[in-house]
């Protein structure tokens, strides 16, 4: 078990939080706040607590320069509003200069205030000692609540914790119980779902989930090179040439564990990449050579949503077709449907099936949507977090 805010005494005391405030911008507006609402609980425990509180994130990749693009100012509007609270920002090019340590120094407890964005500095991605102890020096203690940004071992995320004692936030340690439930100890039956178009990236994922889960099912962009795998006709579908060997071996692999992999039985295909072409829905070994799967059929969702129903714990990433197009959303809001209806624990990671269970309308009928994206992936292979490694035990 890991400390966190709870475990310690915080009265009075400086406190540097590592948030993960890279939340999507779009003409300068926060068009996506789900990460700042996140990390709300931990960041009022800590000021009613008589914390003197210091936020530190990072927002996109300035790559170490000061790019006034990447200003966390909006963020430290939108955490004064949400606090009902001035939060304290300087936007110093240098995230640490006199006025920052100043300013920090004179907190009172209860006060708020945002460094400027930490990739400003290139010490950050390269974990430089350096401005981990000029972080450090700010404060007493170091509280973790990035879990979008755990999977980095950077300098404010892990090189800090060298420096100060370190603790966890509400938010990772939500993640860590909902996302390690899922690995750890699965009620079952135990369903994985895996879509999306990084089928290169998902299949470590895969290859772990096979030892853990009951039934594999696969859908999206991924579908295809399993298909080809099995020898079938794809057409223009998306294909990663380089792994239909793999494929074919994790489905090997799965038999002989025992755990059932289901794969798409019919698709909806489209003739061009576009909302309005021309659309068949056909068997998986009727595809038209110069067509593209894109979703997938009504035969498939029937199939995939009963074993959903009759799942105790289902963990979905990646969608089921190209959802951002309305003509083949149908599969991805199906399946988010059976989850929002399934009595089971409900866990989605990644930033396109968490958008897409939001766009649908079905987010507060989860158990768990990870606020992150790679990190909750890099957890559920069963890898260590740098950011969640350094936290210290209870
Ligand atoms: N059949 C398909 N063909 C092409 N792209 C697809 C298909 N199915 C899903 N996609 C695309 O996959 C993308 C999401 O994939 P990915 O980034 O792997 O998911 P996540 O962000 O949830 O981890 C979406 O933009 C979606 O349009
Ligand atoms: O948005 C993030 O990752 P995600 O898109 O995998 O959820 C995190 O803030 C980490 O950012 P990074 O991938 O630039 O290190």
């Amino acid at each position: 078990m890991k400390k966190t805010i709870r475990d310690i005494d915080v009265k009075g005391k400086k406190v540097i939080v590592r948030c993960d405030f890279n939340v999507p911008m779009q003409d300068g507006k926060i068009s996506d706040d789900t990460r700042i609402k996140a990390a709300l609980p931990t960041i009022n425990y800590l000021m009613e607590h008589g914390a003197k509180v210091i936020l530190m994130s990072h927002m996109g990749r300035p790559k170490g320069e000061p790019k006034m693009e990447f200003t966390l100012k909006p963020v430290a509007d939108r955490l004064s509003e949400y606090l009902n609270k001035d939060v304290l920002f300087i936007s110093s090019p240098t995230v640490v200069d006199d006025r920052v340590r100043k300013a920090a120094a004179d907190l009172e407890p209860g006060q708020v205030m945002l460094l400027e964005n930490v990739r400003f500095r290139k010490e950050e991605t390269d974990n430089g000692a350096d401005f981990a102890r000029e972080l450090a020096s700010l404060a007493e203690i170091f509280v973790q609540e990035a879990f979008g940004t755990a999977h980095r071992a950077h300098a404010s995320t892990a090189g800090i914790a060298d420096y100060l004692p370190a603790v966890s936030g509400f938010l990772i340690e939500k993640e860590v119980k909902f996302l390690g439930s899922a690995v750890e100890d699965p009620k079952k039956p135990f369903v994985a779902i895996m879509g999306g178009a990084k089928v290169v990236d998902k299949i470590p994922v895969i290859r772990n989930l096979i030892g853990k889960v009951d039934t594999l099912i696969i859908g999206g962009g991924m579908s295809f090179t399993f298909f080809k795998a099995m020898g079938l006709e794809i057409g223009k579908s998306l294909l990663d040439e380089e792994n239909i060997g793999l494929a074919g071996d994790l489905m090997k692999e799965a038999e002989a564990a025992g755990v059932k992999m289901l794969l798409p039985v019919d698709v909806v295909c489209g003739r061009e990449f576009a909302n309005d072409t021309e659309i068949v829905t056909v068997d998986n070994d009727k595809i038209p050579a110069d067509m593209m799967g894109m979703d997938i059929g009504p035969k498939t969702v029937a199939m995939y949503a009963d074993v959903i129903a009759k799942a105790a714990t289902v963990v979905w990433n990646g969608p089921m077709g190209v959802f951002e197009m309305s003509n083949f959303a149908e599969g991805t809001k199906a399946i988010a449907k059976a989850m929002a209806e399934c009595k089971g624990i409900t866990i989605i990671g990644g930033g396109d099936s968490a958008a897409a269970v939001e766009q649908f309308g079905f987010a507060d009928k989860m158990t768990h949507i990870s606020t992150g994206g790679g990190a909750s992936l890099e957890f559920l292979e069963g890898k260590v977090l740098p950011g969640i490694a350094v936290i210290e035990d209870k």
